[in-house]
């Protein structure tokens, strides 16, 4: 173990290089909390691009989410100066995301780079998401450098685990680097065998220029940061950009690369890697995977395409107070400018009042979104049970989409289908039962299963997506004492037997309630939503049914029984007829009642039912209590 040379290292510094043999352009790829932000820590460390004063815990992770949950959400690019012998070279290193809601950042980042250093976990081994990665990396060409992290742990097992990722990737274990992000410990060798392995880039400095686009942030002053990388021709300031996709042209008010804050240059040549400003003020109109080019002598092509990233899970985000509406608008729009996967509509429920649906990449961009939403726009918001999109067609040969479970059409419909993913799981061999119960369980079909060493397992399923978004890492996690590790990626959708599950107060239908469930499941479902509201809606003057039904077929029923209001107590002694006539009141009234439909239901009702957590059940007390 060696503490950080930070002398040794300031010696090695050259000023920074900009000829293409001279740049090395990579990234760190792995499973989350491998520990790929550390690494990047001490790499800017050791180049001295921050100082030791200057430095902080996971330095390129700027958003405070980012920072408390100690995740990437954003990719982010930084220009290193690294000596070797006499030569200055300059490293482009790209930190990328490493959960599977943001995969679409890591391959565009992917695309960015020649080079990638496969970082795994020293006491744990590869994980799905390494695996993962590596597969993406490979899509793109790039030159894998494997290492192994975290070899400071007691719990470590380098030499194993260098056996494990020779096997994956081919070559000899010994080439196998082992490091520690937290003590530096062969890191300044890391950064030795990038510039050796890792191929610089090639393009044509006399075409017309062509930077694809791999990450675009918004900031309050600056407006829309763009980060770029260079592929052929070069751009400079001031002169006028295009955007290949949607033609739009820009000024080019100011260009320069990130060391660890922005750098103003006077331009960017082949192979370079750095941030673009034209005073756009929306993140839309820059878009990651787009190419830019000079107005003035556009290229002929765009670099290799992109998509825009789909929405895969929708939930509806109300306000729980109403008259936060416009402000929940304004926040949303806010949140679009710095987040082009997010999307929404208006929409209004019956229970919740008016809101908006959302589309996310995944749970966890939801998790994000909405806790972003709270606590820099300060509201306070419910979210309805999170769904997949769903194609159904209609007898009349057209297919609707549904991303929200009450307008899933009624009457006679032909097939409904349901998106898909892959599933790879990652476990020790001695979970597989639990794993393969697991997976039955939730309409999984298994593709195959291999050995990765004697005692770890790679397990493949096809899975219901609308399977994975709701517990499934959870449960999966609490069914392997947490060794299990998962990736998933979608990969179409089948046709399967969904139904749409109501949820009838007094016989009118709660939209927020609806479900699009398995024809199996939808019996459980029913009767789980009935028994819950039960329990949440207080007794009401009139007896309340609380039914489940697919179509007009009731297929759960529970009852909140009526308080029957003693009408009589104020009448002391006095005359029958008196007192019948008062009963006789109430009874219409509560016919009336009956009639018209009208259910007390707390709102806090609504939110306790909607959640399924632990929190859930103690707002179900509060609510029952009010
Ligand atoms: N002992 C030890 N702990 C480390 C080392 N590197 C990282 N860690 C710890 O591992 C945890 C995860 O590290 P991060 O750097 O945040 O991991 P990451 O891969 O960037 O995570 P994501 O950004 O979420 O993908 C943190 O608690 C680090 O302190 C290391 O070399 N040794």
């Amino acid at each position: 173990m060696s503490p950080i040379p930070s002398a040794a290292a300031t010696s090695r510094i050259r000023p920074a290089a900009t000829a293409p043999e001279l740049l090395r352009n990579f990234c760190i790829i792995a499973h989350i909390d491998h520990g790929k932000s550390t690494l990047a820590d001490r790499m800017l460390q050791l180049t001295g691009v921050v100082d030791a004063r200057a430095m902080r815990a996971q330095y390129l992770d700027r958003m405070d989410i980012e920072r408390e949950r100690g995740i990437t959400i954003k990719s982010q690019a930084v220009r290193m100066p690294w000596g070797v012998g006499d030569q200055a070279y300059a490293l482009n290193m790209i930190d990328t995301p490493g959960h599977v809601d943001f995969t679409y950042e890591v391959s565009r980042s992917l695309a960015a780079c020649e080079g990638a250093v496969l970082l795994v976990d020293a006491a744990q081994g590869i994980e799905a998401q390494t695996l993962a990665n590596l597969y993406l990396a490979l899509e793109n060409d790039l030159t894998i450098i494997p290492v192994l992290n975290k070899i400071d742990l007691p719990a470590a097992q380098p030499e194993k685990y260098a056996e494990e990722l020779a096997g994956l990737i081919g070559g000899d274990p010994a080439d196998c680097l082992k490091v520690s992000g937290k003590t530096g410990e062969g890191v300044e060798a890391l950064l030795d065998r990038i510039v050796e392995l890792v191929p610089a880039p090639v393009g044509d400095a006399d075409k017309p220029a062509r930077a694809m686009i791999f990450d675009s942030v918004y900031d309050t002053y600056r407006g829309v940061v763009t980060y770029v990388r260079v592929v052929d021709g070069n751009l400079n300031p001031r002169e006028r950009i295009a955007m290949m996709s949607t033609k739009a042209t820009h000024e080019l008010l100011e260009i320069g690369v990130i060391s660890p804050e922005p750098v103003p240059t006077q331009g960017l040549g082949v192979g370079e890697v750095g941030y673009l400003i034209t005073g756009v003020k929306d993140v839309r109109q820059s878009k990651v995977g787009d190419t830019v080019t000079n107005a003035g002598k556009p290229a002929a092509d765009a670099l290799g395409g992109y998509s825009d990233p789909k929405p895969m899970v929708f939930s509806g985000l109300y306000p729980i107070d109403g008259s936060d509406y416009p402000a929940l608008r304004d926040a949303l729009d806010k949140l679009k400018l710095n987040d082009a996967a997010l999307n929404y509509e208006p929409e209004t429920s019956v229970a919740l009042g008016f809101g908006f649906r959302v589309g996310f990449l995944g749970l966890l961009h939801l998790e994000i979104v909405r806790e972003r939403l709270e606590r820099e726009f300060d509201l306070d918001l419910i979210s309805t049970a999170p769904n997949v999109v769903y194609d159904v067609d209609l007898e009349d040969r057209t297919t609707v989409r549904v991303t929200n479970p009450s307008e899933f059409p009624g009457g006679k419909i032909g097939a409904v289908h349901e998106p898909i993913v892959k599933a790879t799981i990652l476990a020790p061999s001695e979970f597989i039962g639990a794993i393969m119960e697991l997976c039955q369980g939730k309409r999984g079909d298994l593709q195959g299963m291999d050995y990765l060493s004697e005692e770890r397992v790679e397990m493949r399923y096809i899975l219901p997506m609308a399977e994975i978004v709701f517990d499934f890492f959870d449960q999966l996690k609490s069914r392997t004492r947490g060794y299990a590790s998962l990736d998933y990626e979608p990969i179409g959708e089948q046709v399967a037997d969904l139904v749409k599950v109501d949820i009838l107060l007094q016989g009118e239908t709660v939209d927020a309630f609806s479900a699009i469930v398995h024809k199996d499941k939808a019996y459980a479902y029913g009767v789980m939503m009935a028994t819950k509201l039960k329990d949440l809606i207080p007794r009401q003057q009139f007896e309340v049914p609380i039914q489940a039904a697919i179509g007009s077929r009731i297929i759960a029923r529970e009852t909140i029984r009526a308080i029957r209001k003693d009408v009589l107590a104020k009448c002391y002694g006095g005359d029958i007829t008196r007192k019948r006539k008062l009963l006789e009141k109430q009874k219409e009234g509560k016919k009336r009642m009956k009639t018209i439909g009208r259910v007390d239901v707390p709102q806090e009702a609504f939110i306790a039912a909607l959640s399924s957590d632990a929190a859930g059940s103690k707002d179900a007390k509060d609510a029952k209590k009010k």
